[in-house]
């Protein structure tokens, strides 16, 4: 199948705030009381952290007034002791649950996102390119799992300290409160300041990592391309050009959290000022005793410091929440059309196509108001040139595209076998009864022996035990037809597609896998896309296509004797045989 290169517009979707607010309520669905008893814990051992404070204030008050004796001072450090540990313990409860909550959402959330991935439509990810969906469904699940240590505890701990330190300030004295927050827009700017400059900085540096994970998986998927026409050097300098681009797009990101660190300490000179100044005035007023203000700096230092601390988890927090959007982007993607209804009526005809159309995107129809019956048992090869739209059709009647418009019909159980094999990590047996399991060993032996595949048992003293894929026994191109051929066949469907099933094959061995597909087709609808003509002339009916239409359908002795474009075809490919087997004259 050819490809079309990817454009910007063909990128996945990026949620905007407030879609990814709404899935995540959705996805916290089984959560909800625990995060009911993160908000109840966190308040109440905040507000015993609160004690220590008031009890230092109340020391100093007395230390003053010449009453403070060591019971005083040992009665305080109690206190002092009992509030941390009580105020500790219920932090790390508050955290825990948090946590708990946290990574069943992500749990729940990466599901979705595997299963939505899964269900996209093949041209929509190859039109986004493969990387990116990679991209996200790795790079970004690690971001935001991996901010949970930072964010978390800082997130949860620096809202609930807001809340009751600002309170404790405003139940001293009010002044005290109104002197925070008179220089609570310091930090909020330099919050706004970072918010609106972090999350591009943010953006662009993962978009810069999909990039580049794009350009490997291209150069590690095109390895033969890339070996076979010597473009290692261009390669290594475009995945470098990518890489560059990341590294460039971190320190753009690190030099704003620099920036940040410059705000952050200006915000906290006058925050301290501004309650020291207060205390100042109230106590020479008598408002307040140098106790309540000793109490109300102590607060004031409290909430800096998660505060502080918040702005330095901002931008893990930043990059999590953009990684989380691509995420939901990905999980929120409509549904596209469902493919045609399975034939159960008709048990004559396997596949009925009525003038279906398709395009890939905005491109050109490559499918143009097509109409093609298949009979139940029949066999059919589609041949023609390069881009006709050969693979769009077996695709479409696979599934795997819904048609624009039209209708297409077709069996319940479809296999299709094309020329690109994986071999899953994992053992033979593992491979052949992927799409079959619980496949006796007599069953797998049978289908290998049925395609000729039965050297794969010989691979190793292992037999069927034998691992293959990555890491495993290697196997050539087409061993891993044969497997998949052999697969198809355990697999016993309705209709099986092989679009280039067989290309792989040298000339010695392509008579094997005729052979091995010829096994595996027997008995049931056949759709064949071969560009070796001997294969196709074995078919019960070959459909020639062109610019997405069907120009010529009969058997090959028909269109033989037709003399049309098939005829041309066959004379064209026999002389190439002729000309191979013999030399030039
Ligand atoms: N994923 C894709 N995105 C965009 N355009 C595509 C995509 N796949 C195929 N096309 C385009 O659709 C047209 C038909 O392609 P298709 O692969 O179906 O033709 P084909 O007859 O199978 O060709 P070949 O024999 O080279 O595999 C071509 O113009 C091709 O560039």
């Amino acid at each position: 199948m050819t490809g079309a290169p990817a454009t910007a517009g063909d990128a996945l979707p990026v949620a905007g705030g407030r879609e990814t607010a709404g899935e995540v309520w959705r996805l916290s669905r089984g959560n909800r009381l625990r995060l009911a008893a993160v908000l109840m814990v966190g308040i109440v051992s905040t507000a015993v952290d609160l004690i220590g404070p008031v009890a230092v204030g109340l020391l100093v008050d007395r230390v003053r007034a010449g009453a403070a004796g060591l019971a005083t001072v040992l009665t305080v450090t109690a206190v002092l002791a009992v509030s941390a540990v009580l105020g500790a313990a219920g932090t790390a409860v508050t955290i825990t649950l948090a946590t708990r909550a946290y990574h069943d959402i992500l749990a729940t959330l990466r599901e979705e996102l595997i299963a939505r991935a899964l269900t996209l439509p093949q041209h929509r990810v190859e039109r986004a390119g493969t990387g990116d969906l990679i991209s996200r469904s790795s790079d970004d699940v690690t971001a935001v799992a991996d901010a949970a240590p930072a964010v978390i505890p800082v997130i949860t701990v620096t809202a609930f300290t807001i809340i009751v330190s600002v309170g404790g300030l405003a139940a001293l004295e009010w002044p005290y409160a109104v002197a925070f927050a008179l220089v609570l827009p310091v930090h909020l700017l330099a919050m706004r300041w970072y918010l609106r400059t972090g999350p591009h900085v943010y953006r662009a540096e993962r978009a810069a990592m999909s990039a580049r994970a794009q350009q490997i998986v291209e150069s590690q998927r095109g390895h033969a391309t890339v070996l076979g026409f010597g473009l290692g050097e261009q390669r290594h300098h475009t995945v470098l050009t990518a890489s560059w681009a990341v590294a460039a797009q971190t320190l753009r990101a690190r030099t704003v959290q620099s920036m940040l660190n410059a705000r952050l300490n200006v915000a906290e000179c006058l925050s301290l000022g501004a309650v020291l100044v207060a205390g100042f005035v109230l106590i020479g007023h008598g408002a307040s005793t140098v106790g309540g203000a000793t109490t109300a700096m102590l607060l004031v230092l409290r909430l800096l410091g998660p505060v502080n601390q918040l702005m330095f988890v901002i931008d893990t927090l930043q990059s999590a929440l953009a990684s989380l959007n691509r995420m939901i982007g990905v999980v929120t993607i409509p549904a596209g059309s469902p493919p045609g209804p399975p034939l159960t009526a008709d048990t004559a005809t396997a596949v009925r196509l009525r003038e279906v159309s398709f395009r890939y995107g905005a491109g050109p129809r490559v499918l143009d108001d097509l109409t093609l019956d298949i009979a139940a048992g029949e066999r059919i090869a589609v041949v023609g040139a390069s881009g006709a739209g050969k693979s769009t059709l077996a695709a479409l009647i696979a599934g795997i595209h819904p048609p624009e418009t039209g209708t297409a019909v077709r069996p319940e159980r479809i296999a299709v076998v094309t020329q690109e094999i994986h071999v899953f990590a994992g053992t033979l047996r593992d491979n052949l009864t992927l799409a079959a399991p619980g496949s006796t060993d007599d069953r797998i032996r049978a289908a290998l022996e049925a395609t000729g595949a039965a050297g794969l048992l010989d691979l190793s003293p292992a037999g069927l035990d034998t691992a293959v894929g990555t890491g495993g026994h290697p196997l050539t191109e087409a061993q891993a037809q044969q497997l998949a051929l052999a697969r198809l066949l355990l697999a016993d469907p309705d209709l099986a597609i092989l679009d280039e099933a067989t290309a792989e094959a040298g000339s010695t061995q392509s008579g094997l896998l005729d052979r091995a597909a010829d096994a595996a087709l027997t008995g049931r609808t056949g759709l064949v896309i071969a560009h070796r003509l001997a294969q196709v002339a074995t078919c019960d009916r070959v459909v020639v296509m062109e610019h997405g239409r069907i120009i010529e359908s009969g058997s090959h002795t028909d269109l033989i004797a037709a003399g049309g474009v098939y005829a041309g075809l066959w004379a064209a490919w026999r002389a190439g045989q002729h000309l191979a087997a013999n030399g030039p004259k």
